[in-house]
């Protein structure tokens, strides 16, 4: 893969807040600029005339979307913010972190991915996690009409399901089934007013390899056969020892992986598989996800797969995560991707004990359950009496 990765340090960690019209964002950018926190925030709001608030930096940008000079539809920067947070980043020690407060009507996914992909401000910043605020009463509503409201749910690493004192406890547990059923894979917190520890919402560390699964309750929990209960909370002192390793050129190289050419595993765990889509409460929605499982995969067929599906379902994948186990290597490999841009890197190695199971999450539009299960199964590895020892 092209060598891109990077130092962690120094690099000021962006929180991607958004959310619909009236959701609580305002609610919850001012619980974080007054609580005692001791931190100081840089403020980016991407509309103007938003909100003052005095002693912390509030930059105000208008829309400006451009395409990566690759010219793919999908992969797109926002030249607005790549401007301002280069500013920004020129007045170093003023601020720990950056966040970003989008419009209630905007895609959320160019703000990712000016972060994700633009290299420059990649070596000045990382993305540290989108966070979606969902009003619990008026979502059905905007799911029927709001392509928006969906895609910030869809693309989301954390959900604040808020205005939780306006809706019943059977209407809650129905938004949230919605909500789950659109992102299999993120972490919903209930909150009224946005009132949520802040540690639940920054230092995340959604988009960093080494900590996103172990991070994430969540991931998977409805499939079945779950051996994998272990959940790593935000003060986590495990062995998470993996190392960012970036791809974001299309077509190239996507998979710093090593060979260890050892055959452990003598057998295949075909476990069971969910489509977390075909159970959305709320039938207007067009976002789905294909939750997949399988035992251990041959990386000589899952890379190729991989790399060819982002390719060519790019436009239709806000989201790909995944933990692969990969036949004859003690580590866990992880991925993830946004569009056509993946990422992956060895994580830590497999516990004793711990099933090797490969594990995928896709969460997009027009997703062919089917065709990717089907091309999933066919990277499984094969058993040892078709491998020569
Ligand atoms: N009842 C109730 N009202 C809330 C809650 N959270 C926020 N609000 C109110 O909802 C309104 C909208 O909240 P904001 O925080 O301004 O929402 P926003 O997402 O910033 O809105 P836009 O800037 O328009 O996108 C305000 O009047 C808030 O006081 C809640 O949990 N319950």
């Amino acid at each position: 893969m092209s060598d891109t990765s990077r130092p962690s340090e120094g690099q000021i960690p962006v929180t991607v807040l958004t959310g619909y019209l009236g959701s609580g964002k305002t609610t919850l950018l001012n619980r974080i600029l007054t609580e005692d926190h001791g931190k100081r925030y840089a403020v980016i709001v991407n509309e103007f005339g938003e909100i003052g608030i005095d002693n912390d930096l509030i930059v105000e940008t208008d829309e400006e979307i451009y395409e990566m000079n690759n010219g793919c539809i999908c992969c797109t920067v926002r030249g607005d913010l790549v401007r301002v947070v280069e500013n920004l980043t020129k007045r170093t020690g003023r601020f720990d972190a950056i966040i970003v407060e989008t419009t209630g009507l905007a895609d959320p996914v160019p703000v990712a991915q000016t972060f994700f992909m633009d290299d420059d401000v990649r070596s000045k910043t990382r993305l540290d996690a989108v966070v979606a605020l969902v009003d619990a009463k008026h979502i059905g509503l905007r799911l029927k009409d709001s392509r928006e409201a969906e895609d910030q749910i869809a693309f989301a690493d954390v959900v604040l399901l808020n205005k939780t004192d306006l809706v019943s406890a059977e209407e809650l547990a129905r938004v949230e089934a919605t909500v789950r059923a659109i992102n299999p894979s993120a972490v919903i917190h209930r909150t009224e007013r946005s009132a949520i520890r802040l540690d639940r919402v920054l230092g995340q560390g959604a988009f960093d390899l080494s900590r996103v699964l172990d991070q994430d309750p969540h991931f998977l929990e409805k499939a079945a056969h779950t051996h994998d209960d272990h959940v790593c909370g935000p003060d986590c002192d495990h062995d998470h020892h993996g190392h960012d390793h970036h791809a974001h050129d299309h077509g190239h190289d996507h998979h710093g992986h090593d060979h260890h050419g050892h055959d452990h595993h003598d057998h295949d765990h075909d476990h069971g598989h969910h489509h977390h889509g075909e159970v959305a409460p709320i039938h207007d929605v067009t976002v789905t996800s294909v939750s997949l499982r399988g035992g251990e995969l041959d990386q000589n067929r899952f890379f190729p797969w991989i790399q060819n599906l982002t390719q060519t379902e790019g436009p239709n994948i806000l989201r790909l995560k995944g933990i692969i186990a990969f036949k004859g290597d003690p580590d866990r490999y992880v991925i993830q991707g946004v569009h056509m841009i993946i990422e992956g890197d060895h994580q830590r190695p497999w516990r004793e004990g711990e099933a090797r199971e490969s594990r995928l999450v896709f969460i997009g539009r027009e997703l062919d359950a089917k065709r990717l299960e089907e091309e999933f199964r066919s990277c499984t590895a094969k058993t040892r009496e078709a491998t020569p020892a």
